[in-house]
């Protein structure tokens, strides 16, 4: 013990989750002192305008705008990084490393980007950097897979890791509305942000993915390997497709143990309504895990939001204040098996494919040679319409991506065929 001297903390930003995390540091006070053995005592909230509205009120004098300074004071234990982005929060949390405080951290762009630079360091210094808030927000997710799941081979991590496109697959799956109109509905209630890019184009699912990926196989997985594509090409015709096959569109962070290789992607997919992930609605997330001895396990709860965020930070900041009490630091980086990540084209997937095609005698043998010459089976074919409306909707067996995206070329390229109106990979035990 250290003689009822208190660990100092420096939070970095005050924005939603930041302010948060201020107010439950000053509500929790007291818990948190039982809890860690010491009391935990806020000394600075580094901020970009002192004059900025906030959420929270931040005790008189812990203000400033001097980030670099805050970090590199001696007598700063623990540092909050809830800036966000690359730089400055990356120098930042490199220099509060080097002069000596134990960092947690909500930035998954920055861990997806640049985590071993980050892990380096902490090794260096012999400090913890915690990072629970930066995946699925309050969902306890990155320990268990670090820790609860350490003697385990995890083979399998599936999950809704965005609450802003969640919440707009959902809007268009419940009330018809196009892609547009439901991520205005989310913008107005707060989840989209103003630019809501990183959200719509799955950059933020696919830094989730690489950091699960990582965790989950012990090996480096940055956001450059992983496939990604986001859901503004999702249209209401794909939404009504799905419902009538019994499924629903959800965009889902895949990652996978293929021998010892792994294929780690971020796209939309239909699954079954009876898949757990179906039943996950609104800005909901939930990460489904698959491992050799537990079997399939499910993670479930608020993914985004100032103080679930701000719940999980505060789980790692007792962590991390309980190990520098006891002059121990916790796992550092686990990346031994330094496996290879495996292209999109030899991921193994599945399509569904609606086709716009001429009402004609040996249209159906057409499309099936077409599947046929690129190496794909078809698990079932449904003819909806005559005539001038005539569809054809054709979900395949497993194969790989690149034989399924070549079929849709040539599909494109046939005479009888007017349009491919809606492609879309399907996940989930359907066959
Ligand atoms: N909001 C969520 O639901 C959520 C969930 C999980 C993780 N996160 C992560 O948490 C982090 C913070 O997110 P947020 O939603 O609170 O963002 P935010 O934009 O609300 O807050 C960030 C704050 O940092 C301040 N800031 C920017 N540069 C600064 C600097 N140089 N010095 C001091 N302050 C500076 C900004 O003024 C802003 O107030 C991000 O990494 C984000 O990805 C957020
Ligand atoms: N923008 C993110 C916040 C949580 O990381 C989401 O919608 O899930
Ligand atoms: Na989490």
């Amino acid at each position: 013990m250290r003689d009822g001297k208190p660990l100092k903390v420096a939070v970095l930003g005050c924005g939603s989750v930041g302010s948060q995390v201020v107010r439950l540091l000053g509500e929790q006070s007291g818990d948190l002192a039982a809890r860690v053995g010491a009391p935990v005592e806020l000394v600075g909230v580094a901020v970009r305008r002192l004059d900025a509205a906030r959420e929270v009120e931040v005790p008189e004098g812990l203000l400033t705008t001097d980030a670099a300074g805050l970090v590199a004071r001696a007598d700063v234990d623990l540092v909050v990084e809830v800036i966000g982005g690359i730089e400055p929060a990356r120098s930042l949390i490199l220099s509060a490393l080097e002069n000596g405080a134990s960092v947690v951290t909500a930035n998954k762009a920055l861990l997806a980007e640049d985590g071993p630079t980050l892990f380096e360091a902490a090794e260096k210094a012999g400090r913890d950097l915690y990072y629970e808030a930066a995946v699925a927000g309050a969902i306890p997710i990155l320990r268990p897979l670090r820790e609860s799941l350490a003697g385990d081979k995890v083979t399998r991590v599936l999950g809704i890791v965005n609450g802003t496109t969640n919440f707009i697959l959902d809007k268009m799956d419940s009330s018809g509305a196009g892609f547009t109109e439901a991520l205005e509905e989310a913008q107005e209630l707060g989840y989209a942000e103003a630019d809501p890019t990183a959200d719509v184009e799955g950059f933020d699912a696919a830094a989730k993915a690489a950091i699960l990926a990582s965790l989950a196989f012990h090996s480096r997985v940055t956001a450059n390997d992983v496939y990604r594509e986001g859901i503004s090409e999702v249209t209401a015709a794909d939404v009504q497709s799905a419902r009538e096959m019994g499924s629903v569109v959800k965009l889902l962070a895949i990652c996978e143990l293929k021998d010892d290789a792994v294929a780690v992607r971020v796209h939309p997919a239909m699954i079954p309504r009876s898949h757990p992930l179906a039943s996950v609605r609104e800005a909901y997330n939930a990460v489904f895990v698959e491992s050799q001895a537990a079997g399939q396990l499910m993670f479930y709860g608020p993914g985004a939001g100032g103080s679930p965020t701000a719940s999980a930070v505060l789980g790692d900041l007792v962590t991390v204040a309980r190990n520098r009490l006891a002059n121990t630091r916790g796992a550092g980086e686990s990346a031994y098996a330094d496996r290879a990540v495996l292209p999109m084209g030899e991921t193994l997937t599945r399509y569904h494919v609606a086709i716009d095609v001429a009402d004609k005698a040996g249209v159906l043998a057409a499309v099936a040679l077409a599947f046929a010459e690129h190496g794909v089976s078809i698990q079932t074919v449904r003819q909806e319409g005559r005539g001038d409306e005539a569809q054809l909707v054709v979900v395949s067996h497993e194969a790989t991506d690149a034989q399924l995206s070549s079929t849709v070329e040539h599909l494109r390229g046939m005479d009888m065929v007017r349009e491919v109106t809606s492609v879309m990979r399907v996940e989930g035990d359907q066959e």
